[in-house]
């Protein structure tokens, strides 16, 4: 398990990050999410090593991050660095080299990679002449050649389309359930609901929420239904036991505490024509968001 404590990380008089704690555990994609400025490469830069604390620590399975632990942590950084003129696969393979790899390795993981990323036939093409999207891919690549066993990507979905999306989704996944701990930084909370395990939510340096997707949905959920029936549903303003929060024609969202009052209004609805759906209301990931940043 990789762990940040209580890290503070001020830039001059800013406090960028302040007692900042979170997990990310082994097999696990932990999602990290915040608006413009909340801390999430700050935090990132603190786990590589790239940025010293003011306070607190990283540890890995307990122990104290060396440079020669982090060494071996893929990095996608926010600002992308592979060298324009040079080749795909050549690159990624030198940087494999970098980390240690045998030639015979670092070709055979460079090759798989390409592969599994669908940029195989761009293989030998420079870097400067792929598409944005394809570039992100062989960055990607780049972060994951040597097998890492810690995987921290700032924004590696950003500019994929909804095809690569799911391919760099796919390659992550192989990756946790290998057992490493994947963390990665996005703004697009529909693509972080649908990957990750677990999730850290930031806002202003500070954890507002952090645990499994799961946990935060249940710990989220009001007692929401949503009613939607082929007649208006304006009758419902009229019923005292329900708060209703979101009403257009006959799709409704309405909160109570009483379930017989919910069931109630099923009834009613059904009396004024079909009922085309109703159902409980769990939360998603925008709406545990913008709770948890207000
Ligand atoms: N090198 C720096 N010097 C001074 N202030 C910095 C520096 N790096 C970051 N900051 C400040 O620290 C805060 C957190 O920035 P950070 O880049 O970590 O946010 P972020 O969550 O990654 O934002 P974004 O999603 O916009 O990339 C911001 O107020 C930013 O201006």
């Amino acid at each position: 398990m990789l762990e940040l404590r209580g890290i503070v990380k001020n830039f001059g008089d800013r406090r960028a990050l302040n007692d900042v704690s979170f997990a990310v555990r082994s097999g696990r994609i932990t999602g990290f999410v915040g608006g413009n400025g909340a801390g999430k490469t700050t935090a990132m830069r603190v786990i590589l090593g790239v940025l010293r604390p003011d306070a607190g620590a990283v540890t890995l399975d307990g122990q104290p991050l060396t440079p020669a632990v982090r060494s071996g942590f893929g990095y996608m950084p926010e600002e992308r660095g592979l060298y324009p003129k040079m080749k795909v696969a050549e690159q990624i393979e030198y940087l494999g080299r970098l980390h240690g790899m045998a030639a015979a390795d670092a070709r055979r993981a460079t090759t798989e990679l390409l592969e599994q990323l669908d940029l195989a036939d761009r293989a030998d093409a420079t870097v400067e002449s792929l598409s944005l999207g394809n570039q992100q891919r062989a960055q990607i690549a780049a972060a994951l050649v040597h097998d890492p066993g810690v995987l921290v990507l700032d924004e590696p979905f950003s500019g994929l389309d909804p095809m690569a999306v799911d391919t760099v989704l796919a390659v992550l996944k192989r990756f946790a359930d290998k057992g490493a701990r994947v963390l990665f930084s996005s703004h697009q909370l529909d693509i972080v609901e649908r990957l990750c395990d677990d999730l850290v939510v930031i806002a202003g340096g500070e954890v507002r929420a952090a645990g499994s997707r799961d946990e935060l949905r249940a710990a989220h959920t009001r007692n929401r239904y949503e009613l939607h029936t082929s007649k208006s549903t304006e009758w419902l303003h009229s019923e005292p036991s329900l708060t209703v929060l979101e009403l257009d024609g006959g799709r409704a969202v309405f909160e109570t505490d009483e379930p017989a009052a919910a069931q109630e209004a099923l009834r009613r609805a059904s009396t004024t024509g079909p009922v085309l759906r109703f159902g409980p209301l769990h939360p998603s990931l925008a709406d545990i968001f913008k709770e948890v940043v207000r």
